[in-house]
């Protein structure tokens, strides 16, 4: 969300925003709903202020002219009640407008409506040439009976899957191992649940866009997070942190479910794309200045990216278009690994600056140097996520023979062998 204040003396780079995110919102409207809400309370404070100048002039007037005085102490206060019930509308609608306001991209972000206009800015790790047909993981999979693909698709429908065997430990391992770098980096690892009520999505900015592809607990009031960046956003909601405990740090290691509403007949074939996966997030609380959640971000890619060279998985930085990155969001780098049956690198990794859009929803808010209360900014990244991410590592790490070689970093979590 943005301030009123900003949008008021930035309106320029407001529509900017706007039209380089393609976000459907009336800026007008808003503006104009801001004034009607602030003449509003203006007339009630007026209303008050003459009602309670009636009331002082009571205790010395007349018995007629207190007739007459309460009458039109009467009367402001109805006026007063029916100004603050169409206030109440008013703003609810503002506040609703407010949340539909995209963060600003920075003036670096390529502008471009979707994915196709984002850009490779790095590329990591040389591609495996392989001197046999190469398989793709779900033929690894089904070779080393390392998963049951078939069967679980009539317990739990399409888009669900469970590991078997060493892949299956080896999928639990990655996630500790995952938490233990980025905790050694100085994130406090947290466990958090995927159960959380709706104003956690409205504060991390999933809701109110995005809800038809997020799985719903009606009965219960809640929703099951895609991500533990739900959660950890609106863990300190409401809190004034002291400047000098900030940044916080947390290592969020959570399961994560999302409905995939818009990706009908997208990657349905294996691991890439699922219902309940596992995640290791990255995610920062950090003070309102643009250079230090610069920082924070080259620090969460680079932890990502050392994950992923320790694993000996090619990738490639990619700049986020406007279009693509999101509606909160300021900055966002994807980290694409490659997947060689697919002859492409595939996103595994995305990694995000917002600025004090998420903490002015959720209000985050800390005591700077100076003593003043100010929004924080916040940042999160992907550590790891699995079982996409074993699609690059199967796939580069096969041999001919159709195993696959442990890179030489994971090794001991698998006892030291050399081979999965
Ligand atoms: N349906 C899915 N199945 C498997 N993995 C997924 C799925 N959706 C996302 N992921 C994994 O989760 C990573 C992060 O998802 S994200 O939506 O891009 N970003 C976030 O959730 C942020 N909180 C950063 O982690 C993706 O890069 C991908 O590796």
């Amino acid at each position: 969300m943005l301030g009123m204040d900003f949008i008021k003396s930035n309106r320029a780079d407001v529509e900017r925003a706007i039209r380089d995110k393609g976000v459907d919102v009336d800026l007008d409207a808003l503006l104009a709903l801001d004034a009607e809400v602030r003449g509003a309370k203006g007339e009630i404070e007026a209303l008050r202020a003459s009602r309670n100048a009636i009331s002082a002039r009571f205790k010395d007037a007349s018995p007629d002219e207190r007739a007459a005085l309460g009458a039109e102490a009467k009367a402001a206060g109805a006026r007063a009640g029916e100004l603050e019930g169409a206030l109440a509308g008013k703003e609810d609608e503002l506040r609703g407008l407010l949340m539909k306001l995209p963060g600003i991209p920075w003036e670096g972000a390529p502008v471009g409506p979707n994915e196709d206009s984002n850009v490779v800015i790095r590329t990591e790790g040389a591609v495996p040439a392989f001197d046999f047909e190469p398989l793709d993981h779900v033929a690894l999979i089904e070779k080393n009976d390392w998963a049951d693909l078939s069967r679980i698709v009539q317990v739990s429908g399409s888009r669900t899957y469970c590991l078997k065997g060493r892949l299956a430990l080896l999928e639990t391992k990655l996630m500790g191992w995952a938490l233990e770098r980025i905790a050694a980096a100085d994130f406090t690892p947290i466990t958090v649940p995927a159960i959380a009520r709706e104003q956690a999505f409205l504060n991390q900015g999933q809701f109110p866009g995005h809800v038809e592809e997020t799985y719903a607990l009606p009965n219960d009031d809640a929703y099951l997070a895609g991500t533990a960046e739900v959660a950890l956003t609106s863990l300190h909601s409401g809190e004034i942190v002291e400047g000098a405990k900030l940044p916080i740090l947390y290592a969020g290691y959570s399961p994560c479910f999302r409905r995939e509403a818009g990706s009908a007949g997208k990657d349905v074939r294996g691991l890439l794309r699922v219902h309940q996966f596992l995640k290791v997030e990255q995610w920062v609380m950090c003070e309102a200045d643009p250079a230090v959640s610069a920082q924070w971000h080259a620090r969460l890619l680079a932890l990502a990216e050392s994950l992923l060279t320790a694993m000996e998985i090619p990738y490639q930085v990619i700049e986020t278009s406007t279009g693509d990155m999101g509606l909160g969001k300021y900055r966002m780098n994807d980290i694409e690994s490659w997947v060689p049956s697919l002859g492409k690198f595939r996103e595994t990794h995305s990694c995000s600056t917002l600025h004090d859009w998420q903490a002015r929803r959720a209000n985050l808010r800390y005591r700077d140097a100076d003593g003043k209360v100010r929004f924080a900014h916040t940042l999160n990244n992907t550590a790891l996520a699995s079982p996409r991410i074993l699609v690059p590592l199967l796939e580069n790490h096969q041999t001919a023979d159709g195993r696959v070689r442990l890179p030489a970093a994971i090794r001991d979590l698998m006892g030291g062998d050399e081979y999965l």
